[in-house]
Formats: C-alpha cells, structure tokens, sequence
C-alpha cells in the first residue's frame, strides 16, 4: 500500500489481558478512502484491536500511525482533535438534548475551548455544519426531538452523523447495524458506502454479509492475530479463513 493513500498504518500492535495474548502483533493499514472492515469468530480480538487504535487501551507492544504521526496511546480526544473519530454505538448521544443540540455539541469540538456551550447563533460555521448533518441523515424532521426519542434506527443514524460532525479523516464504525431492521440496515449499507468516498473508514460488523458489500479490504482475525487479508471475494475464498470462521461454529458471529 502506497503511504500516500495510508491514513492509519498499524504495525506489531499487541495487548495482554493476563495470559491471553488478545491481540498479537498485528500489521493493518486503512486507506484515506473506502472501507476497510475488520471481521473474526467470536472474542478473536476485534474489539479490543478498535480500543487500541482508537487509545480507549494502551498496548503492551507496537504502534499506531496516523497520517505518518505516531500516536500510540494518545487519549481518544485527543485523536479526535488529530481526525480519528469513533462511534460508540449509541453511547456517546446526550439522549436528553435534541438531535440538533447533540450535532451541534460534535461540530464544535474542534473549536477553542470553552466556546461548546454558546448558543447556536453565535457559531454560525457549526450552525451550518449541523444543517447540513440534518439533511444528508434524514433527520431535519426529528431535529427538536430528544436524542432518546428516537427509533433505533434514527438513533443508529445520529450517531454516525455525531462521530461524522467533527470533520475527521478516519471515521471507525463499531457494529452501526446492530439492532437495525434489514431495511435500516441496507440503507446503512449504503450511508457507509456513500461516506467511504471521502472518509476512510474502518469497520468493526458481525454482519458478514454487509461487510462483504460495502468493504474495499478486510482483515480477518483469529485468537489474535492476523489470519489474513484482501478484497472481499479473495478473503471469502480464503480456505484458512472459511475453516476458522465461515464455515466454522461461530459463522454467524
Ligand atoms: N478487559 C478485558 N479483560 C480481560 N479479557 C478481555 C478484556 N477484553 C477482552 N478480553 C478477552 O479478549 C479476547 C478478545 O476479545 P474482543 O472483545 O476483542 O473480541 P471480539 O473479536 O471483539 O469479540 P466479539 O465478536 O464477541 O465482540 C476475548 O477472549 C475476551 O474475553
């Protein structure tokens, strides 16, 4: 992969939680655009890989490049500030604010600190920001309704249009269609596939078949490490990758 097109670049990452070696030094890049999406069986380290990258834990060994950077066990804001944005699966919306007032919160976090809590009329960039959020999510209608009124699906929505309000180069997805009805998921599908043309992302979905959709690369883990790599139907192909996941008992993780 050309450096050029790398916007995270993770090398001989690793972390312990006693004897279990979690994750095992693993080598993974994710492009300045498309999708790349992380898959494995049930506890092969996907998540925990996520927390690394994103610093919600600190590694034991290895490194995280961002845009070249080494950020290894930077803070998540601070990240964030850097253009690393991650969901958290509905856990970071204020469910009672509206949904405006939580985009707006998202958009300013970039601005100097202390001026989040303005009212909206004094940053008129966020305000626009936060319309245009609105719109592109389907959400002008339900903009003055509280977080937590919404429909799952909305919910699921407000939260990419959160992680997305920033403005950063690298967007990581934790399962965005958990929960979701097949027809919010499909419509996902194509969110995440329409945003991949000018963000990178990086998706953590259980969801194999979508993955397999709107992925440009896939990295498969397995107890750890890295099992192997590449475009969706080479990895579908992958004989190793069918024994430790497709076609083995944990094929629906
Ligand atoms: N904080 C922790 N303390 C101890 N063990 C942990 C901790 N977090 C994860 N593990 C263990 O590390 C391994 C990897 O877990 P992880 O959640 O990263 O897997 P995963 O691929 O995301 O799984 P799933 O698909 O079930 O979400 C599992 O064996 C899990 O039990």
């Amino acid at each position: 992969m050309e450096s050029t097109d790398t916007i995270l670049q993770v090398q001989g990452l690793s972390v312990s939680f006693g004897a279990l070696r979690a994750v095992d030094s693993v080598d993974m890049a994710v492009r300045r655009s498309g999708v790349t999406s992380l898959i494995g069986p049930n506890g092969a380290g996907k998540s925990t890989l996520f927390n690394l990258i994103s610093g919600a834990i600190r590694p034991s060994a290895g490194k995280v490049l961002f845009n070249g950077v080494n950020v290894t066990g930077w803070s998540p804001h601070k990240l964030l500030r850097a253009g690393m944005a991650r969901s958290f699966q509905i856990t970071n919306l204020f469910f009672d604010m509206s949904v405006r007032e939580n985009l707006r919160l998202a958009s300013q976090i970039l601005e100097p600190a202390g001026k989040a809590w303005w009212p909206l009329s004094r940053s008129h960039r966020a305000a626009e920001r936060v319309e245009e959020q609105l719109e592109r999510f389907s959400l002008q209608g339900r903009a003055d309704a509280l977080a937590g009124e919404l429909s799952h699906g909305e919910q699921r929505r407000l939260e990419i249009a959160v992680a997305l309000a920033s403005g950063p180069q690298l967007l990581m997805l934790d399962e965005p269609t958990q929960g979701m009805s097949h027809g919010d998921t499909q419509e996902a599908a194509q969110l995440i596939k329409t945003l991949s043309s000018e963000v990178g992302i990086l998706l953590v979905e259980h969801d194999v078949n979508l993955v397999m959709d709107v992925s440009d690369h896939i990295v498969v883990l397995s107890q750890g490490k890295k099992l192997a790599e590449g475009r969706p139907a080479d990895v579908r192909a992958n004989p190793q990758v069918q024994a430790a996941y497709f076609g083995g008992a944990h094929a629906a993780a």
